[in-house]
């Protein structure tokens, strides 16, 4: 059976990218777009810088900064308007993972039309969206280069998941300068959203040598830059370094999807509003330690590829040493213990643990679990 490897025609990264990336979107002949972000990306200043660029080119821009963290469904609709009032031919994102999710749930709509719940679930628009130009300022959740658009229904409390290629951007900027203000926390978040992406791609049951490259590669580089980037984020090596990595690791889940973190991490995020990076970071040992027994091996190429010494190991040693070492990472980077910590309820793992086994990512998990199991690794990180 073949694999089909998704990803942006174009895509800038590392210093000087978002200036680089300039001349490229000028040569698509835009005349109005739509900037997609959130009050914070737009109160720094960064929305005017790239309106100023655009401008010099004598492209017009106008903006959206509503985009919450976990962008709703109104979000999507009060961007759609701004959109129709100015007749804008191309949106731009701009922020993290949120900006660019709105901006992919209301570029969809303006080419498709109807309600964006309408196009919940795989493959269902006919149209490809707007044309979107990502710029990324977290390191991260890749949203900037994937196929998927995480929009939450605020009335069912739930995170919808379209998952199409016509969500792709067609050109994605990652400039670690715009990258350099992201706090601690922040960083860390994003950093293990990353790791997180990569270690579910590479145990998927949809992985590819393509993928396996991308995720392996994605390990290496976080395992040897995040630290550094969360305790000095303005080392801009480690900076661009982490851009590199997420992009990556966005490569790799963008065609081998994900597994039972993100499926589970999804309810946390549209149940509590908990943010997405570190409701991935508190589950990854989690359910890896539940995966083991179908994917040890898979564990220890990853154990390895953080540079822990797995020679003499058996695959289920290497396992151990990968979740070890995953921990460890957490831990220096002071990502919250558990679930406890962030105030999820007992009470609320049943519905959480149904909804979970419902999501999109949980169909490539390696592991097959059911509402027992789930619920029982959800308890187990509490
Ligand atoms: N579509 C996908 O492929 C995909 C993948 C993973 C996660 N997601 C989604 O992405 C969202 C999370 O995105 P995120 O983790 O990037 O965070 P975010 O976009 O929600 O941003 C979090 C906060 O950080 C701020 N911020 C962003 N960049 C900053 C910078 N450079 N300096 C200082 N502050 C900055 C934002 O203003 C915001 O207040 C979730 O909704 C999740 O569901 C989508
Ligand atoms: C299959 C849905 C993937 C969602 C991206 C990570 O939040
Ligand atoms: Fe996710
Ligand atoms: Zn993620």
């Amino acid at each position: 059976m073949s694999t089909t490897f998704f990803i942006p025609s174009v895509n800038v990264i590392g210093e000087n990218a978002l200036s680089d990336a300039v001349p490229h979107i000028k040569a698509y002949g835009f005349k109005h777009g739509l900037i997609v972000t959130d009050s914070f990306m737009n109160k720094s200043g960064a929305a005017k810088q790239v309106s100023d660029l655009l401008a010099k080119e004598g492209v017009k821009t106008s903006i959206y900064d509503g985009t919450h963290p976990n962008p709703t469904v109104t979000n999507v609709n009060d961007g759609l308007k701004i959109l129709k009032e100015n007749n804008c031919d191309f949106v731009i994102s701009l922020g993290g993972g949120s900006p660019h999710d709105c901006a992919k749930g209301i570029a969809l709509l303006a080419s498709n039309g109807g309600e964006i719940k309408d196009y919940e679930g795989l493959d269902v628009p006919k149209k490809p969206q707007l044309p979107l130009v990502s710029i990324n300022t977290t390191a991260g959740t890749a949203s900037e280069i994937t196929r998927f658009c995480i929009i939450t229904d605020e009335v069912r409390h739930i995170k919808m998941a379209i998952v199409t290629s016509m969500v792709t951007p067609i050109l994605s900027v990652n400039d670690p300068a715009l990258m350099a203000g992201m706090p601690p926390g922040l960083t860390a978040a994003t950093g293990m959203d990353a790791l997180t992406h990569a270690v579910e791609a590479y145990v998927s049951i949809a992985a590819s040598p393509i993928t396996d490259a991308c995720a392996l590669k994605a390990a290496t580089l976080i395992a040897d830059n995040l630290r550094t980037a969360v305790k000095d984020g303005k080392n801009m090596v480690a900076r661009e370094n982490m851009a590199y990595a997420q992009l990556l690791a966005g490569m790799a889940f963008n065609n081998a999807s994900l597994g039972y973190v993100h499926a589970m991490a999804h309810q946390l995020g549209g149940f509590y509003g908990l943010p997405h990076g570190v409701c991935n970071a508190v589950l990854l040992p989690h359910v890896e330690e539940y995966n083991a027994p179908k994917c040890a091996g898979r564990l220890k190429d990853i154990a390895a590829a953080m540079h822990v010494n797995v020679d003499n190991m058996s695959d289920e040693e290497g396992a151990k040493a990968c979740i070890a070492a995953i921990r460890a990472l957490s831990k220096d980077v002071n990502i919250p213990a558990n679930l406890t910590e962030l105030k999820v309820k007992a009470e609320d793992i049943p519905t959480l643990a149904t909804n979970a086994l419902k999501d999109a990512c949980a169909a490539t998990n390696p592991r097959v679990g059911n509402q027992a199991e789930v619920e029982g690794i959800f308890k187990s990180a509490m």
